[in-house]
């Protein structure tokens, strides 16, 4: 065994704080961080999930051996008895290192949808099959002309009383099922949502079962053209897929009726919520939120951990080269996004916490949380996944050149996580359905409606309203994380304000409502961002409220604390408009945040540590734990495949013959 590196030892022996009892807190208790290893390492101590690195492999070659780990995956499982859908996420994780696999959508949303929309007959049909993988789906929602604008799709399911079938079509180009994850090649059966005609009429969008390929040949169904629609930016495992349906009968039983029906003879009757069809889409957001906190956690682990064993330049003639981690520039790139990670867990656990609780309420008949539910998993999976997003990219750049490489994982962290801006509701439009929410609200609160819940800050508005901002007392203690979140909660009721007198302005002009929206869709983006970023300090904030190893809040809370000035920084126009801060302030926010990043400095690899990533799992020569980075390095560039031979046959084909001529 290599000695561990003496830098990263050293930042280990200095930390202020025990990393375990902050690895317990992070995953709800001891014995939940127990169980995440022992599930972990079932995975890793397991012969047929050994790790081929998937740099080396071409497409599909990746995707085969996706799709042998996750056949695999089901049987032991089964085996292990693991049936909690969080064990079963971790053990999923596990097996395909954290990248994207051609089962995802079964899992995620085929299952999902079958459990929140089958009526209980159809759950007897569907789900064991489903669950024992001989169905295997996907979700096929998005076409080749429409993916945001979903009352647009143009597939029809149309019922033929005389059968009692309906009849599928893609009646278009831009009708064919385009993105589906795991249609291409893996999947027999699709939820497919179309348009429902019966009797004549449209009812709109409705979920159907839809069989895609043969039980026993895997072969395409009459009527069903399928395929993968190539290769991507990432996501290379998993084979998204096009599907165009032309005639294709099946039985009435398989329109997903829990809420909406057809009855034999055609009649159709209402959901008590038209927008039960979209429950699915509002549980991976809530799950997005969680993903954004392990993509930007990752991505840290590795920056700081690399920052902490790579020495360069000189801080002091003649001293030895300083760790990069002792910039205070690389400070300031890494520990903001550190922050985040922390605040994006702690978002994470909440955003789920609420999904489970609403849906509850939903399931017992009660819809009234839905739309506070749809606002904040829409907001806060846009808010978290641009944050990640953009600061995966800073983590890769932060590693210099190595950063660039392969090995250091940060590549396909990024390709992997990106497409999550854009998935399950594009960013900005699920900004603009929250501030649709947050507008709503506020017009109620004016109205005099007392509004609870994310919202509640609207009800103070009256208060707000008539202070001139020149004469209001700036707010902000910027030393009390409670005045701080005031302060957002202040600023995200301006712009709620702001967004919502936009729309009023443009509507005086004579304008339509909805080019009123059109012309007010910048107030109204930046009213949800600051309504997300107020909801993320608020919950950072009462995370601290829950800790009770003093070492352990103490770090928290600087971290607390940079999160929130390091925001009020990025957006201080907004914090200076609304009266909440004066420029001297911000002068000190600025001294401020150079004494956190001292504060955090010692604690910055024990922070990373206590995420508890193992070397596996985090895949990255920069982000081992043992700080051995150079060595491995050099050893993952010889397998390469160009330096299988020592001479490559392009010489003897190109140079060699060239040489000759020349
Ligand atoms: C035991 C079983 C468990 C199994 C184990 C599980 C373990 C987990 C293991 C593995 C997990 C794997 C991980 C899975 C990973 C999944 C990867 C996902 C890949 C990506 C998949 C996709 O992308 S699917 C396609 C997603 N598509 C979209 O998101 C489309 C976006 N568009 C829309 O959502 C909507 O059309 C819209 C939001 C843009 C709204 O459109 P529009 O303006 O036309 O409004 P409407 O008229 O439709 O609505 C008006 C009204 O409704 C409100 N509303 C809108 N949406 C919702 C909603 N979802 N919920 C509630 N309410 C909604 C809207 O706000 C309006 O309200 P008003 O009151 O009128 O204001
Ligand atoms: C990797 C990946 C996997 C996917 N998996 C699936 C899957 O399994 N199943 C499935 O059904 N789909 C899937 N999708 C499709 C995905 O859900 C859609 O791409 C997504 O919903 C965005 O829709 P769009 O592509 O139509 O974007 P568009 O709506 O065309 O967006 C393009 C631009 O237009 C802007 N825009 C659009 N409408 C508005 C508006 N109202 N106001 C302001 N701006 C607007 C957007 O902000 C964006 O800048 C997947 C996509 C990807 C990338």
């Amino acid at each position: 065994l290599a000695a561990m590196n003496p830098d990263i030892c050293r930042e280990r022996e200095n930390a202020t704080f025990n990393t375990e009892t902050l690895t317990n807190m992070l995953d709800g208790s001891a014995e939940k961080t127990r169980r995440r290893r022992e599930i972990e390492s079932l995975v890793i101590n397991d012969p047929d999930f050994q790790h081929d690195d998937p740099n080396f492999m071409s497409r599909s070659e990746r995707y085969d051996a996706a799709v042998k780990k996750s056949s695999q995956m089901i049987m032991k499982l089964r085996d292990y008895g693991i049936s909690d859908p969080e064990e079963i996420y971790f053990y999923k994780r596990c097996v395909h290192r954290g990248f994207s696999e051609p089962l995802d959508l079964h899992l995620g949303m085929f299952l999902t949808t079958l459990l929140n929309q089958a009526s209980p007959t159809q759950l007897d049909t569907f789900f064991t099959p489903a669950w024992n993988l001989e169905i295997v789906g996907t979700y096929a929602q998005t076409e080749l002309g429409h993916g945001t604008h979903i009352r647009k799709l143009e597939t029809t399911a149309t019922y033929d009383p005389s059968t009692q079938e309906f009849v599928l079509n893609c009646p278009t180009v831009s009708s064919i099922k385009w993105w589906p994850g795991g249609l291409g090649k893996t999947s027999n059966h699709a939820i497919v949502l179309a348009q429902l005609y019966t009797l004549g009429k449209c009812h709109g969008l409705h979920a159907f079962i839809v069989p895609i390929r043969c039980m026993k040949t895997h072969q395409p169904l009459p009527g069903v053209t399928v395929g993968d629609i190539g290769p991507k930016f990432g996501f290379e495992e998993v084979d998204n897929g096009y599907l165009k349906l032309e005639n294709v009968r099946i039985p009435r039983e398989n329109m997903l009726m829990k809420y909406a029906q057809v009855e034999p003879d055609g009649s159709y009757l209402k959901p008590p919520s038209d927008k039960l069809t979209y429950g699915t889409m509002v549980f991976i957001r809530a799950m997005i939120v969680g993903e954004s906190a392990r993509a930007l956690s990752k991505s840290c682990t590795i920056a700081i951990r690399y920052s902490a064993v790579r020495h360069q330049s000189e801080l002091r003639p003649g001293e030895p080269e300083p760790q990069i981690l002792d910039y205070q520039a690389q400070q300031y790139k890494l520990f903001p996004l550190l922050a985040a990670a922390y605040a994006f867990t702690f978002v994470g656990q909440y955003m789920s916490d609420t999904y489970h609780r609403i849906t509850g309420h939903i399931n017992q008949g009660d819809f009234s949380q839905l739309p506070e539910l749809h606002a904040l998993a829409a907001g806060l999976k846009a808010f978290t996944t641009w944050t990640a997003n953009a600061g995966i990219e800073v983590c890769r750049m932060a590693c210099g050149g190595h950063g660039y490489l392969c090995c250091s994982g940060l590549p396909d962290i990024y390709v992997t996580f990106t497409p999550t801006c854009t998935y399950e509701g594009e960013n900005t439009v699920m900004m603009l359905q929250t501030a649709r929410f947050l507008v709503k609200c506020y017009r109620q609160a004016r109205e005099g409606q007392q509004l609870s819940g994310t919202v509640s800050y609207l009800n103070e508005q009256q208060r707000l309203q008539p202070q001139p901002v020149s004469s209001r007392p700036t707010v902000v203690n910027i030393n009390d994380l409670a005045s701080l979140v005031e302060a957002y909660k202040l600023r995200a009721a301006k712009l709620v304000e702001v967004a919502a007198k936009s729309l009023q302005g443009e509507l005086q002009r004579s304008i339509s409502q909805e080019d009123a929206w059109n012309n007010s869709s910048i107030e109204l983006v930046r009213a949800s961002d600051a309504h997300c970023h107020y909801v993320v300090v608020e919950l950072f904030a009462a995370k601290l409220s829950e800790i009770s190893d003093t070492a352990v809040h103490s770090v928290l809370n600087t971290l607390a604390l940079l999160y929130a000035l390091h925001g009020i920084t990025l957006n201080s126009g907004d914090f200076l408009q609304a009266g909440l801060l004066s420029v001297p302030q911000l002068s000190q926010i600025t001294q401020r945040i150079k004494a956190l990043l001292v504060e955090i400095r010692p604690n910055a690899v024990a922070l990373v540590d206590s995420f508890d990533y193992n070397d596996e799992m985090l895949n990255s020569v920069l982000g081992r734990y043992d700080g051995n980075v150079y060595e491995s390095m050099f050893e993952w560039a010889k397998r390469s495949p160009l330096n299988r031979t020592e001479v490559h046959e392009s010489y003897y084909k190109y140079m060699k013959p060239l040489r000759s001529k020349l």
